[in-house]
């Protein structure tokens, strides 16, 4: 139960809708077993299997899903090891688990908690099924960040000595940071409207100086973003940045104007200074990892606008409906999770790397990171008991030509197999007259390196290409293990058609849901982080302890 102003809000289902029936360990369910079957018969190389041109299969691993488009006919699995993958989908009792999310259940068991980030973007529903008191509280909060964004956009807004504002300095870190600044970078260079959005999570001083350097007191505008309001390194940037602003000529008494702070905490960053009514809220039922969606996305809002803010929600909750309604052999989120788990438990693949070819997500990756690994790095099962099987892989990623040129090689020829995601978008709006040949060369670069990855080069076709360079029979003997590339390296192609506020809300939307699947394929709880606690308790604890 969470509480806004006087209103209360109870998740439509009380605690015990989450009883379900005994947990079976995924060894021991029988489509894990056919697929652990099926793993240990030799397996056609992807060469193999794409130069079959079996219209079947390639039919089956391509799916849609609000514009977006993934094509994982590159993926190392036949027809009968996907039909298996699906059959352990179905099992498990994805759809049941989809739907006890979306009324709200306590999902998030060790902590009591529903997972409602859905209902971030499902605030136009009439009768959701998490509940119209939700529902309201949502609408509530949309309309005054939205609201605050736009004062900031128009010069509404000003500061202590009635200046507009230029720069707004997010504060805040993980989940507090990681979504808006991604989306903010994204969408920024298309849609950025005339007020300048900072990020600051390194509690580093070095950080924090770097983006107050050029920035005017009088004239900026800081937002704490913190779900608990105890964040050590985003109190500690408040009040380095509380003591910038009064040095700048800002007095403390005069910062109202200058701090909004989002939390599900009010009365904390109340207490911190924060006026009540510029204190934004958001609720125990939003994971900071996917609270893009919340006020946690005022940067945003402020960067590009209500609209194309509306855009973003409209994106992922077509990407919602899909996940929720489409049959599950099209359904592109569940595709993404099965696929990673055929490689993490049954080739398995350790890691897993996401490669960007469109500059604008170069945020994406460490994005897409905690979202995962915060998520699904467990080892308990949902029982408390230890995992019977390997859980979330290390993800990884950044600009994929960038990393072509840097770390791709091993993806090539080292001893690792790196499952990866290929993301492009069709089109670009590039202000440059050159940019569509930027363009061409992004998207044969991508297409390029899926097609090396999968195929790779024998041995007899690597000795043919040296023939064919006039190297004598020693020398094409001597290279010909060095040309050689094992490839069956398996990947997704997802694609954009544009980088815009919709269809980068359905690409997040996919990811988030791609990682519910995994956990409740896995039997893990995605939505706990207790390990980062500890952390957090033993720097309490040292800090205190250290004069
Ligand atoms: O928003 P808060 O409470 O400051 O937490 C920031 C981040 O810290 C974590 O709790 C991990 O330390 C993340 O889950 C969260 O996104």
């Amino acid at each position: 139960m969470t509480t806004t102003g006087s209103l209360t809000i109870t998740p439509a289902a009380p605690p015990a809708a989450a009883a379900t029936a005994p947990f079976t360990p995924p060894p021991q369910r029988l489509a894990w077993r056919r697929l652990a079957a099926l793993a240990r018969q030799p397996q056609p190389h992807l060469r193999t299997l794409l130069d079959a041109h079996d219209p079947t299969r390639a039919q089956a691993l391509r799916f849609e899903a609000a514009g977006v488009t993934l094509d994982a006919t590159r993926q190392a699995l036949t027809l009968p090891v996907w039909r298996a993958l699906l059959d352990m989908a179905t099992e498990v009792g994805l759809r049941d688990h989809a739907h006890a999310m979306w009324r709200g259940a306590p999902i998030n068991a060790t902590e009591g908690r529903a997972v409602l980030h859905v209902a971030l973007r499902g605030s136009q529903i009439d009768a959701p099924p998490w509940g119209t008191a939700i529902r309201d509280a949502v609408r509530h909060e949309l309309q005054r960040f939205l609201g605050i964004a736009e004062r900031v956009r128009t010069g509404a807004w000003q500061g202590h000595d009635g200046q507009p504002i230029t720069d707004v300095v997010n504060l805040g870190i993980g989940g507090s940071d990681l979504g808006p600044r991604m989306a903010v970078h994204a969408l920024g260079p298309t849609s950025a409207g005339p007020v300048r959005v900072h990020f600051v999570s390194n509690p580093d001083a070095w950080a924090l100086w770097e983006v107050l350097r050029p920035l005017q007191p009088r004239r900026t505008l800081f937002i704490i973003q913190s779900k608990t309001f105890t964040t050590h390194e985003t109190l500690l940037l408040a009040a380095s940045a509380r003591r910038w602003l009064a040095d700048g000529g800002v007095g403390e008494r005069d910062q109202g104007p200058h701090w909004v702070a989002v939390t599900a905490h009010p009365q904390r960053a109340q207490a911190w200074g924060v006026a009540a009514h510029q204190v934004l809220r958001i609720w125990d039922w939003v994971g900071g990892r996917y609270s893009l969606w919340s006020a946690i996305g005022l940067p945003l809002a402020i960067s590009i606008g209500r609209a194309a803010f509306e855009q973003l929600l409209a994106g992922a909750h077509a990407m919602d409906d899909h996940f929720l309604h489409a049959p599950l052999e099209h359904n592109l989120p569940l595709a993404l999770a099965l696929l990673g788990v055929w490689n993490r438990n049954f080739l398995g693949c350790p890691t897993h790397l996401l490669a960007l070819y469109d500059a604008r997500l170069a945020e994406f990756a460490r994005f897409i990171q905690q979202m995962d690994m915060e998520s699904n790095g467990k080892s308990v099962h949902v029982d408390g008991q230890p995992v019977t099987v390997e859980t979330g892989p290390i993800v990884w990623g950044g600009l994929g030509n960038d990393a072509q040129h840097a770390y791709f090689q091993l993806l090539h020829q080292g001893t690792h197999r790196v499952p990866v995601d290929f993301i492009g978008v069709r089109e670009t709006d590039a202000p440059l007259p050159t940019a569509p040949l930027h363009q061409k060369l992004l998207h044969t670069n991508l297409l390029a390196q899926a097609e090396a990855l999968a195929r790779g080069r024998d041995a007899e076709a690597a000795a043919a290409a040296l023939r064919a360079e006039g190297l004598s029979d020693d020398e094409v003997q001597r290279l010909t293990p060095h040309r050689t590339y094992r490839g069956n390296v398996p990947s997704n192609i997802l694609w954009l058609p544009r980088l815009d506020p919709f269809h980068l809300g359905a690409l997040v939307a996919a990811y988030e849901h791609k990682v519910f699947c995994q956990a409740a394929l896995w039997g893990i709880n995605a939505y706990d982080q207790w390990g980062v606690e500890l952390g957090k308790t033993m720097a309490r604890t040292l800090a205190s302890s250290t004069p």
